[in-house]
């Protein structure tokens, strides 16, 4: 059932484009809406069809064997917009790289990226499986040395956690445990957890310090919390090395261009300020809708704290290196600053030179009025301060590269060849 004799040369992706035998630049078809759409359609089911049978290992040589003094990280969800930066930043630090993604938020385009900037044999190994299924899991986790952990893979959208809470408390809290059980099985050693400024809630003093109470108020800032829990029970018997990052809300892109925020169009209406202000910015959508012109902040507008990925994935790497045998690391990564979401917009604008069109909507099921970080306890301990904190120029960074990739990284299933 495990493929290690894939080539990055014939995916089989790049092969169902063949089949079909068509032709993306060909002008007629371009004009031809309904058989664009079918087109669409018909790859897209059979890289459905062919992906489901995981886990599916797409890598240029197998990873079974340990390389001495080479540490080797799994990525989960690192086909997503922060774990594609953080396997980004880990290949380039020198370590070795498992992806594992089920391709549900993440965009394949993206693990292609990495694996044109690392195409060395034993650098970078993709692995198509869906953490729900325990059974997958171990046998990647069986077939691979792996030495930490970077559990990035979830749903992560306050408003859509709102609509569909079991979808959240279910993919959060028990594929954690998976990856928690699989870790134990497998004795591996080390911990990365992504957790939220969610599980806050809404708390009475700002800053958040990591000892502020957690008392979440949405679906997906309590599955987190639930997920916390799991990994602080566990890890009371256990010598497992463990960091839980609790990221405030996540912007910007890689710098040099590489990598980028592509989130589904069909979840559009859940998402991201970020993603909403670029999507009005580039006409994909009217205009922006602010949601919540009535909370208690200066501008009636949600506070929150911005941090930059590339500052992200840096806490990431410094966490690992600090992660210590048998404790618990706890941190929030944010700025220390707070932003209302009118101040975004007018940062937004001004990085995009867009006049966007801007609607005023009654708030959001979810959203807590503000929020911002006390990242002292991470500057101690971890030496690690955001060096990204020009809004401006984080939305500027994104926008760049929003501008270049007009479909994000094209469909999100297939290896565009
Ligand atoms: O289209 C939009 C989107 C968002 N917003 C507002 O912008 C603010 C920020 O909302 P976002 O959806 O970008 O981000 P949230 O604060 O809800 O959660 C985010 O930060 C914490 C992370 O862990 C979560 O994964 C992430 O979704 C909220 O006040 C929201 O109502 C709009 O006004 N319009």
């Amino acid at each position: 059932m495990l493929n290690f004799g894939r080539t990055r040369a014939q995916p089989r992706s790049n092969r169902s484009i063949s089949l079909g035998g068509m032709d993306y630049s060909d002008p007629k078809r371009k004009n031809n809406v309904v058989g664009k759409i079918l087109l669409a359609a018909t790859l897209t089911a059979l890289c459905i069809i062919m992906l489901k049978q995981s886990p599916t290992f797409y890598s240029p040589s197998p990873f079974s064997l340990h390389e001495q003094g080479v540490i080797h990280v799994l990525v989960t969800g690192g086909a997503g917009f922060i774990g594609s930066h953080a396997a980004l930043r880990l290949l380039k630090d020198g370590y070795r790289v498992t992806i594992v993604d089920n391709l549900s938020r993440g965009n394949i385009g993206a693990v292609k990226v990495l694996q044109e900037l690392f195409p060395e044999p034993g650098r970078l190994q993709f692995i198509y499986a869906d953490l729900g299924d325990p059974k997958t899991v171990n046998i990647i986790f069986s077939q691979n040395a792996f030495d930490a952990v970077m559990h990035f893979a979830a749903v992560a959208y306050v408003g859509e956690s709102t609509m569909d809470p079991l979808k959240y408390y279910h993919n959060i809290t028990s594929n954690t445990l998976v990856v928690l059980e699989a870790m134990a099985a497998n004795d591996v050693k080390t911990l990365i957890y992504s957790s939220t400024c969610a599980t806050y809630g809404e708390p009475e003093k700002m800053p958040i310090t990591e000892v502020t109470p957690q008392v979440p108020i949405n679906p997906y800032g309590k599955a987190k919390k639930m997920a916390e829990d799991i990994i602080l029970d566990f890890s009371k018997n256990s010598d497992m090395a463990i960091m839980i990052l609790r990221y405030f809300n996540v912007i910007g892109s890689d710098p040099e261009g590489r990598l980028g925020e592509a989130p589904r169009p069909e979840l559009r209406e859940h998402g991201r300020i970020s993603g909403a202000c670029f999507d009005a910015a580039r006409g994909i959508i009217p205009g922006l809708k602010v949601k919540g012109t009535d909370y208690k902040t200066h501008d009636g507008t949600c506070i929150r704290d911005y941090i930059d990925v590339t500052d992200l994935v840096d806490a990431h790497v410094k966490a690992l290196q600090k992660a210590m045998p048998g404790k618990v690391g706890i941190y929030n990564v944010g700025t220390g600053k707070g932003r209302s979401v009118k101040e975004f917009v007018k940062a937004c604008k001004k990085a995009t030179g867009v006049d966007i069109k801007v609607d005023y909507l009654p708030r959001r099921p979810g959203d807590y009025a503000e929020v911002f970080s006390d990242p002292s306890k991470i500057n101690l301990e971890l030496n690690w301060t955001a060096q990204y904190t020009d809004l401006q120029k984080s939305l500027q960074t994104a926008w760049r590269w929003q501008k270049s990739h007009q479909n994000g990284y094209g469909s999100p299933l297939v290896m565009a060849s």
